[in-house]
């Protein structure tokens, strides 16, 4: 949650939202949505490529018609409204800017569409260009700047409007590695400053655990779980979430019974599970498995380990490389492990299923 007051109703409110592309067979791309965005709220949809992320969206700006159901903007329905009659406004990935304009032009070019008057469009350019970090680049042409920075214009573009809600579709996703890390820690600062609602798609779980105050988790047009990012990675309600949302770890069937010790289906993440010497006891409460290492990757601060126990599962740790802690440092692949976790670091994973999702 931000620390922007949360009023009742709220910013954006899905009923029963529906979304069939024709075709044979015909395509359900939203399957009867329900979802309350808080107003001030940063909330990302995260979900693998084609689990109607996209199309929730483009259906809350307008550019899609639901086949059934209800959009509600601050509590208005605006389901049969045009895209210009509703207050949000959409960056996207590609951010196409207007090339022979300047950067204080391309943020003041619909202003002028809507017949802003001149002074009051001059002082929300500046207002908006500050918000993004951009006082300065005013008089620049896009190509005059990084792609950070030219993402930066695109959304200065959008808050100019001051909308109630902005959505933001995968706006880092042209961004290489370091720049999307160092965009994401941005946006989270521009969102809190302005107190404006962002919906924010992404399929990167990353991302969406970095950057949200909640999260809602698709998958095949419907959410499989809201929740803020700790709820949806400490307490998956699927197991598709617990698979999409970080690695899981997935215990089923007689291999959870032999491990876990109880009966069901159970997750345990990579970084609760500590990699000890082969023989260790697992005492003081601990519960503890053997295997043999199958694989070791070293990445800096963390080294992953792949380990295939002998119960017949295979189990990812995590190890953090902090002051010589690392008492596996040495270890190579074929060698004898034991995993060691507590008890309260088993996640149980209502109505798993065996097959972990394919997409990650
Ligand atoms: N105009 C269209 N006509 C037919 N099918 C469509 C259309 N737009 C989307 N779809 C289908 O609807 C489903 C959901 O697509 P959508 O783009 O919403 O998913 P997404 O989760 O946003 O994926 P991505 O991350 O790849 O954008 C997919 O199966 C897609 O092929």
């Amino acid at each position: 949650m931000t620390t922007q007051a949360v009023t009742a109703t709220p910013a954006i409110r899905l009923v029963g939202l529906r979304k069939e592309f024709a075709g044979t067979p015909p395509v359900v791309a939203v399957d009867d949505v329900d979802l309350e965005v808080r107003a001030g709220e940063f909330f990302s949809m995260l979900g693998p490529s084609g689990s109607g992320k996209t199309t929730v969206l483009r259906m809350i700006a307008g550019f899609e018609a639901p086949t059934s159901g209800r959009i509600e903007l601050a509590g208005a329905d605006v389901t049969r409204r045009q895209p210009y009659e509703r207050d949000v406004n959409t960056v996207f990935q590609d951010y196409a800017l207007f090339p022979h304009m300047s950067v204080a032009e391309n943020v003041e070019y619909g202003l002028l569409v809507k017949r802003v008057p001149r002074a009051e469009r001059r002082a929300r350019v500046a207002e908006a260009l500050e918000q993004v970090r951009l006082g300065d680049h005013g008089a620049r042409r896009p190509a005059q700047l990084s792609g950070g920075q030219r993402q930066r214009v695109a959304l200065a573009r959008a808050l100019v409007n001051r909308p109630t809600v902005l959505l933001l579709d995968e706006p880092l996703g042209a961004l290489d590695l370091k720049l999307r890390e160092q965009m994401q820690v941005e946006l989270k600062g521009i969102q809190r400053d302005v107190g404006i609602t962002f919906l924010f798609v992404t399929h990167d779980q990353e991302e969406a655990l970095t950057l949200s105050d909640r999260i809602a988790v698709f998958n095949a047009g419907r959410i499989e779980q809201v929740g803020t990012a700790h709820e949806v990675y400490e307490s998956p309600a699927s197991a598709f979430v617990a698979g999409f949302v970080g690695t899981s770890n997935l215990l089923t069937g007689d291999v959870a019974r032999d491990v876990v010790r109880r009966d069901g289906s159970f997750a345990i993440r990579p970084e609760k599970l500590a990699v000890v010497a082969a023989g260790t006891p697992a005492t003081g409460g601990l519960l503890g498995a053997e295997g043999v290492v199958e694989e070791v990757v070293y990445s800096g601060p963390v080294t992953r380990y792949v380990v295939a126990l002998d119960a017949g599962a295979r189990l990812t740790a995590l190890e953090q490389n902090g002051g010589g802690r690392s008492s596996s440092a040495s270890l190579r692949r074929g060698d004898r492990v034991a995993l060691h976790w507590h008890p309260d670091h088993v996640i149980d994973v209502p109505g798993a299923r065996v097959t972990e999702p394919a997409a990650h």
